[in-house]
């Protein structure tokens, strides 16, 4: 099921910076879509005009076929986000602060006490329920503010660097409770990142957006197909023939570029043939990290910088 679709998607500040260019995707039940770019890329401003904070100045957007523009609260009932500096109330504690906005999405107050625990526990705030925010870190109110956002059970949630304050094991629970919200309950997850190790850790499909544009998106395999053309396979062995174009890069380490997976067993089977010993065998997939880099120096080179 579709729950964002986005078409031709443009903004252009006052002023005339053009922040987002003609920006289309479209995102399923269940998918954590990692929205990656450099400072400036525009992915704020994609969050601001899917939650209905900016009018676009071109094309469309809608979360499960309403318009955040044109129905807001509508709009609001069916997302939960979460951005780096969460406005709270410092004078009430956390779990007030989870009943205020409980009532302002229409939950009872019943449901909201419960809903409002659950999530407290799920997030390892229990014992600081009744302390004001004020004297919460920032790691704490930045699960708070994850908590805030599932109060009203949002079928998309979108979260901007939602872990870039929080300690490993705070990082790895909040991490575990993104994950089991698409798979479990078909949440959508937007996540907007720099982090692009964190990223490859948990999301299942990517757009990576640069000066506004978006320069590709798609599964790991989709975007390493678009962007290389061959992998590495590296052999560890005591030697190998000559004629099969490997490299040597050790003592008894060989490298060689490959275009499918299936050339791997004749090569194994060539080198074994041959008399030698092999003791290990490695497929080099390019990492996010090497698709993202390849992309935007493409783009620089495209620019002539
Ligand atoms: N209110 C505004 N008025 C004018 N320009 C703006 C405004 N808000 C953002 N911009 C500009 O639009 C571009 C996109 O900004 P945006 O905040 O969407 O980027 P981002 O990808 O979220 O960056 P970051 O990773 O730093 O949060 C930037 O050049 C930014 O300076």
């Amino acid at each position: 099921m579709e729950t964002v679709t986005i078409q031709s998607l443009s903004k252009t500040y006052t002023g005339g910076k053009e922040a987002l260019k003609q920006l289309s995707l479209s995102l399923s039940a269940g998918e954590v879509f990692g929205f990656l770019g450099p400072n400036g890329a525009g992915k704020t401003t994609t969050v601001k005009l899917l939650t209905g904070v900016l009018t676009p100045s071109g094309g469309s957007c809608e979360i499960l076929g309403v318009n955040p523009h044109t129905q807001p609260e509508k709009a609001h009932l069916l997302s939960g986000i979460v951005t780096e500096h969460a406005q709270m109330y410092n004078n009430l504690t956390g779990i007030e602060n989870l009943l205020f906005y409980a009532t302002a999405f229409g939950l009872k107050q019943k449901e909201g006490e419960q809903r409002g625990e659950l999530l407290l526990r799920e997030l390892d705030l229990m014992e600081a329920k009744d302390r004001k925010l004020a004297t919460y870190s920032t790691g704490m109110r930045q699960r708070l503010s994850l908590a805030r956002a599932l109060l009203h059970r949002p079928k998309v949630l979108f979260l901007d660097e939602p872990t870039s304050g929080l300690d490993p094991e705070s990082a790895q629970n909040v991490n575990q409770m993104i994950q089991n919200l698409a798979r479990k309950e078909g949440v959508t997850i937007f996540l907007c990142t720099h982090q692009l190790r964190y990223a490859q850790e948990i999301c299942t499909r990517y757009g990576l957006i640069e000066q506004g544009s978006l320069l590709a998106s798609g599964t790991m395999e989709e975007l390493r197909a678009q962007v290389f053309t061959t992998k590495t396979l590296c052999v560890c062995a005591s030697a190998v023939p000559d004629g099969l174009n490997f490299i040597k890069r050790g003592a008894n380490e060989f490298e060689v570029n490959i275009r499918d997976k299936k050339e791997i067993p004749g090569l194994v089977r060539k080198i074994v043939e041959a008399g030698e010993d092999i003791y290990s065998v490695n497929l080099m997939e390019p990492s996010l990290e090497d698709i993202y880099f390849a992309l935007t120096t493409g783009r620089k080179e495209d620019r002539g910088i």
